[in-house]
């Protein structure tokens, strides 16, 4: 039997891998398997971060040349689907193709994009082919591999040890009814672009239920262990959050899930003892500014000038939602931690943070413009691509 596959070392760059990843980090939700991690197009409409998909759409229109010319299909082809996907420790999956359920039939090809790499990033998650060359793949960032969805590719990933195995996979289908994009149009009908784009609300995150958010999902109704993956995700990186209003009290709040609803009240971060005055609207919008500076962090590095002291009250509230959203600590740290197995160590010290912030602003602003421009013509032509020229 024959084994359509192609591998491409290098497709995407470092860049291009890391910036995937600040949008996966700041934007996934609990996942459709144990210890999975999803940031789809649709999650990030709803979340009122739509703007966060015009970075994947050049890769997509390239992945999808790609197949297309690889296996003569040229003008055929439609994306299925578009996920940024990151397996924790536990997670592994066992030979299966990629068509195999009936719900899955119009599958014709994916394309799985490492966007980090194995034993650097991560301990275990190989790819294996069943049969064929090549039969093993250690996953390195920047690289991709192409299939067939259907038995002549059955494949296996084995189970991440340590760190987080992050991709960027996309399924490509003959069928133009399962075309995503027409799905995705429809939401983006209803976004509201009612905001005036000068403000800033324009570009906010908002959160989706928060059950999208509780770690591990079986716990969803329950919270009574497991973590919020947004609190946990910024615990990892060394900041915490206090809600910024006075409806936290600290007699009253302990044994309650409406907690979860100060996650879309203004908040702000701490790191350490210091608390930066400078309010957030919602977790959310912490944690894209959390990841965007980890992201560009070597770039970023000045004094900082706009921190205070933590007071004991603001202490005890923090540490009050911190066992509330993170309360299987060890848990969190295992999931999310790196492969050292440490937590990193932030300061407000090494940077000015609020140039962060507005640094922030600049690039969700610039995606935002070009987000509004580009509407208009994928209304016009029913398909998301790169609008060249945009003026
Ligand atoms: O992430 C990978 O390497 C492949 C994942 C996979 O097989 C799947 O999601 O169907
Ligand atoms: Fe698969």
């Amino acid at each position: 039997m024959e084994h359509p596959r192609l591998i491409l070392r290098n497709f995407l760059s470092p860049e291009i891998c890391k910036e995937m990843e600040f949008i996966h980090k700041s934007c996934s939700t609990v996942g459709y398997r144990p210890n999975v991690f999803s940031t789809t197009l649709s999650h990030l409409i709803a979340a009122n971060s739509a703007h966060l998909i015009l970075p994947i759409i050049p890769i997509r229109e390239r992945l999808k040349e790609k197949v297309e010319e690889h296996f003569g299909c040229e003008y055929e082809l439609f994306v299925e689907f578009t996920g940024l996907i990151s397996w924790c420790r536990g997670a592994s999956i066992g030979w299966h193709s990629d068509d195999n359920r009936d719900y899955l039939k119009q599958r014709d090809f994916a394309a799985v994009c490492y966007l980090n790499s194995y034993e650097v990033d991560f301990n275990g998650g190989l790819f294996h082919f069943k049969d064929g060359e090549p039969l093993t793949i250690a996953p390195m960032a920047g690289d991709v591999i192409i299939y067939t969805a259907d038995d002549r590719n059955i494949h296996s990933v084995s189970e991440i040890l340590k760190g987080e195995r992050s991709t960027l996979t996309l399924w490509f289908t003959r069928n133009s009814s399962h075309d995503e994009d027409a799905k995705l149009l429809t939401s983006l009908s209803d976004y509201s672009l009612n905001t005036p784009i000068h403000s800033m609300e324009s570009f906010f995150p908002v959160l989706a239920s928060y059950n999208m958010y509780w770690f591990p999902p079986e716990e969803a109704s329950k919270f009574e262990s497991g973590f919020d993956i947004c609190s946990a995700r910024l615990h990892v990186l060394g900041f915490n959050i206090l809600p910024s209003g006075e409806e936290f009290h600290l007699s009253t709040q302990q044994n309650s899930s409406n907690f979860l609803k100060l996650l879309e009240e203004p908040l702000y971060l701490v790191c350490g003892d210091e608390l930066l005055e400078r309010e957030f609207v919602n977790v959310l919008h912490a944690l894209q500014v959390v990841q965007f500076h980890h992201w560009k962090a070597d770039d970023l590095k000045k004094a900082s000038t706009d921190i205070v002291p933590l007071s004991e009250l603001q202490r005890k509230k923090m540490n009050c939602m911190k066992v509330l959203l993170v309360k299987d600590r060890r848990l969190a740290e295992s999931i999310f931690g790196d492969i050292s197995g440490k937590c990193s160590k932030m300061s407000f010290d090494e940077f000015r943070f609020s140039d962060v912030v507005s640094e922030w602003e600049v690039y969700s602003f610039r995606l935002l413009e070009e987000m509004v421009m580009s509407l208009p013509h994928w209304r016009t032509h029913q398909s998301i691509f790169t609008v060249n020229n945009l003026v």
